[in-house]
């Protein structure tokens, strides 16, 4: 069996050794090595039945794996109580936590804050904290049932956050909520980051992912096919394009596109005047095209050079779906 290297682990929030859950003849978690470094914001991506949730439970010791080893900051994750400390300082927001319509906002907090043990004046001053952090301090005597979406999903994450957790789980965080609720989230989200905290955030919403994390792991049936920085996943797999716009004499664009040697395919859109390159060059051979293009009499009244996105990219890849 693989020894973890303490040395390297310390820098590690995260690192799994051939984790592995099986769900009676069902593999769920295939022999899986994850890295995390400390202080980044890490995101899971994956179709429906990849893993990302079984994942996550394992990691928050909810879930016992079949096999294999988690080290969470170098210390290993048991189920058991050996070490209450190191859960002490992981947080979890499950994709389907029920909120207590009942209680409002303060009262809510005050009990979860009761129940990590958290001790006036202390409790007080931590649950004005962090409605402040959630931008819910006005609402503190608010029944939670009047909230709108986006705001109770920021007091789950109040709540998964009240003990001061170093490392932080986040399930699906921002499915359903609109774009705007979507970008509070995220604010509050790289405020803690900047406070050093560790995340691992799962999402089918590539773009907040994209907006978010330092690295990407990508799931599929179970297997952890990529985990890289997001900027390696850019370099590797994003392609550049340019998106142009001519007013006149599109038979000789059509001929300086077929002649251009960055430009590896193009196709008309269905708009009039308006293509679609696929581009192979830097930057610099992107404005030598344009006055190339400038100079042969074209009237060019929109040109952008562009790098596809993570949905792109994620699409390309092909991944496979589990259910
Ligand atoms: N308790 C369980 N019993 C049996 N099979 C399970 C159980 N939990 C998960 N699975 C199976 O394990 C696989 C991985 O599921 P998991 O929920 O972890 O995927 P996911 O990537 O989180 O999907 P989603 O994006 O839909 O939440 C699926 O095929 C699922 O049916």
């Amino acid at each position: 069996m693989m020894q973890p290297e303490t040395t390297l682990n310390r820098e590690l929030a995260i690192a799994t050794h051939g984790l592995t859950k099986q769900f009676d003849r069902q593999i769920a978690i295939n022999d899986l090595d994850l890295r995390v470094e400390a202080g980044e914001v890490y995101g899971l991506i994956g179709p429906n039945g990849a893993g990302k949730t079984t994942l996550i439970r394992m990691l928050t010791a909810v879930e016992e794996p079949t096999a294999g080893e988690i080290y969470l900051f170098g210390d290993r994750l048991l189920r058991d109580d050996s070490n209450p400390k190191l859960k002490q300082r992981l947080g979890y927001l499950p994709d389907d936590y029920p909120l207590y319509d009942d209680l409002n906002v303060w009262d809510y907090l005050d009990y979860f804050a009761r129940l990590y043990g958290l001790k006036n004046p202390r409790r007080r001053e931590r649950i004005y904290e962090i409605l402040e952090l959630i931008q819910l301090a006005e609402k503190r005597h608010s029944p939670i049932t009047t909230l709108s979406r986006g705001m109770k999903q920021r007091l789950s994450l109040a709540r998964t956050i009240i003990h001061e957790p170093i490392l932080l789980f986040l399930d699906e965080p921002v499915s359903g909520l609109d774009p705007i609720a979507r970008m509070q989230f995220r604010e509050i989200i790289k405020i803690l980051q900047e406070a050093g905290m560790t995340i691992l955030i799962s999402s089918h919403v590539l773009s907040d992912l994209a907006e978010l994390c330092s690295s990407v792991g990508i799931m599929e049936l179970g297997f952890l096919i990529e985990s890289t920085s997001l900027q390696d996943l850019y370099q590797r797999l994003a392609s550049p394009y340019i998106t142009l716009k001519a007013l006149n004499n599109l038979d000789i664009l059509k001929a300086e596109l077929n002649n251009c040697p960055w430009v590896s395919s193009w196709e008309a859109l269905p708009e009039n005047g308006h293509f679609r390159l696929h581009f192979c060059g830097t930057p610099e051979n992107s404005a030598t095209l344009l006055r190339t293009l400038v100079q042969s009499g074209i009237a060019i009244t929109e040109f952008t050079l562009s790098q596809e996105d993570l949905e792109s990219i994620f699409l390309k890849m092909g991944h496979k779906q589990a259910s």
